[in-house]
């Protein structure tokens, strides 16, 4: 029998079209709908892009404001929700917080059973609309802190830093995390994309793919990364009295250390990108600003140590969870909740995909090649 030529992982396999976003190695660049990632978040806010991500046009001024507007009123965390999340150990990951109140906010909406792509559009601005809160509540009350009700008068970043800190942040401190968020939002059949697709797929509907894209962000393979690069960031030991060239000499160190002994280290490698990720200079422009922002110079010590290390012995580039993860640590964001900010802004990309796998609905079901026991019988 001839063999089978299995791709594990569906590794370099074109499952589908798509014309949500563009990812191309060869050039190094990602496009969503057609726009270099780059300029967006150059000149774009998250929430222009979120409706290029849906409609694949950006908004014109009065479209913008109208979404603005929804998009302000629907920020609050219901009674309900909260309730919800306090019942959570705060002993449990935020990823799991995020997972049940996609599923909640799921259960508490009339249209949920609805698939019209009006009735999923206007489900994904409210879902991207509720989870900052669910996220800036979830750090809040693990410190003791109580809610933060959000504010009209600020943008969606803003307001985000605003929920999360209780204080109005610095200006480079909401450009960044703006850039962030654009960054974040799409990147064509991602695991957690593809998960979505696949949910999609069987006609179930929005907040159930969502939940399920969520549970495959959370691995370390995949969004978990940016918190584990805070670990490894951790584990070499942050020291602020340090100047930027000892703390490289350590991390250097500790990276030839870890590939000495075959680990994997997280926040670098991808997939698709072999020579580089195309988000990681805006990325990391945008941690420069955050290092200089806060004067933090160690922290660029850690970074190109190991950067430099990796690159050496393996010629292995980062991928943009490993500028994210210290520009998050940065602004004051708990490390457990780096994923959750990835899910709050990945849920434009996710919700976009899901519609566009509505439109053109094929049932996901690859086959697979039986190595278990020959047929055997009871008796
Ligand atoms: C936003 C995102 O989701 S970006 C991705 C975030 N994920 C991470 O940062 C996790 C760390 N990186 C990885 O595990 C991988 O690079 C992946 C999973 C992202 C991509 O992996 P794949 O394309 O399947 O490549 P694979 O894991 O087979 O790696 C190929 C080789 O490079 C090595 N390698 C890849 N990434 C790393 C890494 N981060 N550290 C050390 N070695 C690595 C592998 O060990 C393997 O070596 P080998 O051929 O000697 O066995
Ligand atoms: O494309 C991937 O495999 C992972 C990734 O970078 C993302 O989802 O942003």
């Amino acid at each position: 029998m001839a063999e089978t030529d299995i791709k594990k992982g569906l590794a370099g396999v074109v499952v589908d079209t798509t014309a949500v976003s563009k990812v191309n190695p060869e050039t190094n660049s990602l496009l969503y709908r057609g726009y270099p990632v780059q300029e967006l978040a150059a000149s774009c806010s998250f929430e222009q892009v979120a409706l290029l991500l849906w409609n694949g046009e950006l908004p014109s001024d009065d479209e913008l404001a109208e979404f603005t507007a929804f998009e302000r009123a629907h920020r609050a965390l219901s009674p309900e929700l909260k309730q919800v999340i306090d019942a959570l150990p705060d002993t449990c990951h935020p990823m799991d917080v995020c997972r049940t109140a996609a599923s909640v906010l799921g259960a508490q909406d009339p249209t949920a059973e609805h698939s019209s792509k009006e009735a999923n559009l206007a489900k994904a601005k409210s879902l991207l609309a509720a989870m900052p809160a669910v996220v800036a509540y979830d750090q809040r009350r693990r410190r003791g802190q109580e809610l933060v009700e959000p504010r009209e008068d600020l943008g969606y970043s803003a307001n985000f830093l605003w929920m999360t800190f209780g204080e109005e942040a610095a200006q480079p401190v909401v450009d960044a995390f703006n850039v962030s968020m654009i960054l974040y939002a799409e990147h064509s059949f991602n695991a957690s994309t593809f998960t979505a697709r696949v949910i999609t797929s069987t006609l179930s509907d929005l907040h159930s793919a969502v939940v399920g894209a969520i549970g495959a962000l959370k691995g370390p393979l995949h969004g978990g990364a940016n918190e584990a690069v805070m670990h490894t960031f951790d584990e070499i030991g942050i020291r602020q009295e340090e100047t930027a060239e000892e703390a490289e000499a350590r991390a250097k160190a500790w990276m030839d250390d870890a590939l000495a002994q075959k680990k994997k280290v997280m926040g670098f490698g991808h997939r698709v990108y072999k020579n580089g990720d195309s988000r990681v200079p805006t990325m990391k422009a945008a941690l420069d600003a955050m290092i200089e922002h806060y004067d933090r110079p160690e922290v660029l010590g850690l970074y190109n140590g190991l950067e430099k290390s990796m690159g050496e012995a393996k010629n292995i580039k980062p991928n943009l969870d490993y500028p994210a993860g210290p520009a998050y640590h940065l602004m004051g964001f708990d490390t457990p909740t780096f994923t959750p900010l990835f899910v709050a802004s990945r849920i434009s990309g996710w919700t976009a995909h899901i519609m566009e796998q509505l439109e053109a609905n094929a049932l996901i079901r690859p086959l697979s090649e039986y190595n278990g026991p020959d047929e055997r019988h009871l008796s």
